[in-house]
């Protein structure tokens, strides 16, 4: 089932007002966040209002996933155990760098019995989980994993790597188009990491637009302020929309039954491209589906 991810956003856990808000807002997915957006003091009241949050429900449509700590934290395991019980969609887990820590995931939410419907999704932060990319994504063939997909965090790949962040991620875009690559050659989910200057509209605008083109599937946000932008800039336009369903309807056509290649006003159009269409109508679809903009 194709589930439209365009926006996620995050919210400390710790943040009462911003659980609440989460059940308004028009973002498709909501990360409910244990990690660094959490005060170490702060880490069992946090954990506590998320059970509370994710049992009470009322998130409508949205995705819910449960960001927990890192497995070099003394953190991890509670975290994993409540998200168990509450049953999110599923589990963001930061700081991956290889299948052993996949493993160890997998084996906590087994050993608790969780329920097989939770998912894991991997941050890609560390310069081990680049390097690793590709046998990360390939241990999604052992359904144990749970692996949904990748997100990617800019700003611990910075902090580790001393790859500076900067406006046009030139810096960045070989390891993003890495990560994309080993996504797509396994089938998974991968979403872009926040934009933290929240204020510029501009800059945020760009960098989402950016972030559709390398082939992502949607962002993280950090602040309601940014959902609705990165929302239609994620939505297939509606010209895209009625050009797929022109593709389609083409190859439907009994004149064009046995042919591979055909011509669309005046443009060569192949199967591959009906693929391509049958996808942009699917995500289209969903996102009607969903309700909201
Ligand atoms: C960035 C913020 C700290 C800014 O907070 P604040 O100054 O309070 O914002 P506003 O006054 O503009 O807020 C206006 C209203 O919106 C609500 N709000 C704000 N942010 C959120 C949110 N994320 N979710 C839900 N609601 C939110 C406020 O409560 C106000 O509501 P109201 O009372 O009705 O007026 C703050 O936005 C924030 O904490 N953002 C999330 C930070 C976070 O989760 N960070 C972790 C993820 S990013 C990361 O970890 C990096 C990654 O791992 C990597 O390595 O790259
Ligand atoms: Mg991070």
């Amino acid at each position: 089932m194709i589930r439209p991810r365009r926006s996620l956003l995050f919210m400390p856990g710790s943040n009462a007002r911003a659980l609440e808000k989460a059940r308004n807002l028009p973002a498709d997915g909501i990360i409910l966040d244990l990690e660094d957006s959490v005060a170490p003091d702060a880490k069992a009241m946090a954990r506590d209002q998320i059970a509370a949050a994710v049992a009470a429900g009322g998130f409508g449509k949205r995705e819910i996933l449960i960001r927990v700590n890192a497995l070099d934290s003394p953190w991890w395991i509670d975290d994993v155990s409540m998200a168990g019980k509450v049953r999110p969609d599923g589990i963001l887990v930061p700081k991956i760098s290889s299948v052993e820590d996949l493993t160890a995931i997998a084996n906590r939410l087994s050993d608790i019995n969780a329920d097989l419907s939770i998912r894991v999704w991997a941050m890609i932060e560390t310069a081990r989980a680049v390097l690793h990319a590709e046998e990360l994504a390939a241990a999604s063939r052992d359904s144990e994993t749970r692996l949904a997909g990748f997100v990617f965090g800019p700003n611990d790949i910075s902090r580790e790597t001393r790859i500076r962040m900067q406006p046009g991620r030139a810096t960045m875009l070989p390891m993003i188009t890495h990560c994309i690559l080993a996504t797509r050659a396994y089938g998974l989910e991968i979403l872009d990491g926040p934009y933290s200057d929240f204020s510029n509209f501009n800059g945020f605008g760009q960098e989402c637009t950016q972030a559709r083109d390398l082939g992502f599937d949607g962002k993280t946000l950090i602040h309601p302020g940014q959902i609705e932008a990165c929302n239609a800039i994620f939505t297939p336009p509606a010209e895209e929309v009625a050009l797929a369903r022109k593709i389609i309807a083409a190859f439907e056509r009994p004149e064009n039954a046995s042919r591979g290649a055909i011509s669309l006003d005046g443009q060569m159009v192949e199967r591959l491209h009906a693929d391509m269409a049958r996808r942009t109508i699917a995500i289209a679809d969903a996102i009607t589906a969903m309700g909201r903009p």
